[in-house]
């Protein structure tokens, strides 16, 4: 059953375009990544979406129920991180989660204490009194105290260190694990792959790829560099998924799209004196797969 349905949602804001037609379902049980820069309009549809803005034409629906007809009545199963968060500064952590809490129907207290515990957040603090990364905190565990059905996070992950992200995922797992579907918006790809089954790629207001994780995976190149200790002929360089190849005689410059163990296996036979290999970032998949003129 698809949780979340997305039909040729468009958002203009005036003369700008948000987003325009875009579509996607995210299914039951899923962990569902939603990708691109900075300005590419992942909050704008995640907004729409829970109708804290209206379309411009397009529709949603949520649970299978229209999404701004339905809204208050689904929003008792969302959990939803805002990009940015804004608070009474006065208020303690413990009172403003207090506070969220009671729009719910359930008693959330054990879940609170269980999620500040998890976070290493202290509730008896002050809002102004805390860091950035312990804002987005309060944030997450304002989204995840009533253990929604559906957990919609917009750029979750911005201010918290490695390890409280670690930490953070896992307790998304957990909450997957127990039944939870989640959305989550990202512009670092390494991050999504890290926890999602299934990614849309969004670009200047459209979405350009829904794609298997792992299948977007397989179509992600490596850039390759080698060094070697003496000359060496170029044609060892003739391997299935090479391409792009700059070469002075010991040093060689390539992509790579394939299995790198096979990759290796043949170098292995040569003297190599080193070998970098970087991931391509976001905009250059974008440049590689999605662009004209892709060469695969
Ligand atoms: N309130 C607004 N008024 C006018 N234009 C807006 C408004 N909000 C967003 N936009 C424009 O809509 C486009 C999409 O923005 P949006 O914030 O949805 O992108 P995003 O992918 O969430 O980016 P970021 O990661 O930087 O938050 C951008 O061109 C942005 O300038």
């Amino acid at each position: 059953m698809s949780i979340i349905e997305i039909e040729n949602l468009t958002k203009r804001y005036g003369r700008n375009i948000g987003i325009e037609d875009v579509s996607f379902q995210v299914e039951e049980g899923e962990i569902f990544g939603f990708i691109g820069p900075n300005g590419s309009g992942k909050s704008t549809t995640i907004r729409t979406l829970l109708s804290i803005i209206y379309p411009t034409s397009g529709k949603a629906r949520i649970f299978g129920k229209d999404s701004v007809r339905y809204a208050a009545e689904i929003k008792q199963d969302i959990g939803y991180l805002p990009s940015e968060v804004f608070y009474y500064e006065n208020m303690k952590v413990k009172d403003l989660l207090a506070y969220s809490a009671s729009f719910y129907r359930k008693d959330c207290r054990k879940r609170i204490y269980e999620l500040a515990d998890i976070m290493q957040l202290d509730l008896t603090k002050r809002i102004n009194d805390l860091s950035f990364g312990n804002r987005k905190k309060v944030g997450i565990v304002q989204a995840l105290l009533h253990e929604p059905k559906l957990i919609i996070l917009d750029e979750p992950t911005s201010g918290l260190d490695p390890l409280m992200q670690q930490t953070f995922f896992q307790l998304l797992k957990e909450d997957n694990r127990k039944g939870a579907t989640i959305l989550l918006s990202s512009h670092i790809l390494s991050e999504v792959e890290r926890l999602c089954d299934r990614v849309a790629i969004i670009k200047e207001g459209k979405v350009v790829a829904v794609e298997h994780i792992k299948a977007l995976q397989e179509k992600k190149h490596k850039i390759i560099r080698l060094e070697f200790n003496e000359p060496i002929d170029e044609k060892i360089l003739m391997i299935d998924g090479v391409y792009n190849v700059s070469w002075d005689g010991v040093k060689a410059d390539l992509c790579y799209r394939g299995d790198i163990n096979s990759f290796i296996k043949v170098m292995a036979l040569y003297n190599l004196r080193n070998i970098w290999i970087h991931e391509p970032d976001l905009e250059d998949i974008f440049l590689h797969y999605y662009q004209k003129g892709d060469e695969g």
